[in-house]
């Protein structure tokens, strides 16, 4: 397939098929239960909309008590940061003492995800986690590590399975790069 991008024709090349992800999530949720056992409720916290279908197959395969709860944040127009974040939605209400378990799509520059958990820190929760589809660690601009990552990609802009260029793109099965045609 290919995308008219600003000026620029782009191909769209499959990273990681619907395969690689099922199979993917599935050992990353073997480790989450590994490591959370199954007594104690864990708080998922979906960061909207980019992790929306990512975190719905991860959950389903997670063993222990769950409270599902979202908040939006925004960042990007088309494929760059624009440096500003905005809290969209309030984050959720009564998260002290609570284990949180953050998703993403995707951490590229790490401004989104610094400053959600700055925002969490304040509410005094018991623990934080990272989990994010992606990782894309030679585009980090701020000092952060998630705790569970899918797949390392490198600095390239990536569409589907979620994530989106202006909106769009979020409903492929799969995660794809943008190279020039
Ligand atoms: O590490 P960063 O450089 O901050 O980039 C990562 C963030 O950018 C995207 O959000 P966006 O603002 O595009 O909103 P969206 O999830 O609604 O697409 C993505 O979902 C992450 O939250
Ligand atoms: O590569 C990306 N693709 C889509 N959304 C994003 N938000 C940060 N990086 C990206």
């Amino acid at each position: 397939m290919q995308i008219q991008v600003n000026d620029s024709l782009m191909n769209v090349n499959v990273l990681f098929s619907e395969a690689d992800i099922r199979e993917r999530i599935k050992q990353l949720s073997e480790q989450i239960n590994k490591d959370y056992g199954t007594e104690n409720t864990l708080i998922i916290l979906i960061v909207l909309h980019g992790a929306l279908l990512f975190a719905s197959d991860l959950v389903r395969n997670l063993g222990m008590p769950t409270e599902i709860e979202t908040v939006r944040i925004k960042s990007y127009e088309g494929t760059s940061s624009t440096g500003n974040i905005t809290l969209v939605t309030p984050l959720p209400k009564d998260l002290t003492d609570k284990q949180i378990l953050v998703i993403e799509d995707i951490v590229d520059t790490g401004r989104s995800i610094d400053f959600l958990l700055k925002e969490l820190r304040k509410t005094n929760p018991k623990s934080i986690k990272v989990c994010s589809l992606l990782d894309k660690p030679e585009a980090h601009e701020f000092p952060v590590k998630a705790d569970y990552v899918g797949f390392e990609i490198a600095k390239h802009f990536v569409i589907g399975y979620g994530l989106d260029l202006d909106g769009k793109y979020r409903n492929l099965p799969y995660v794809a790069d943008l190279k020039k045609a």
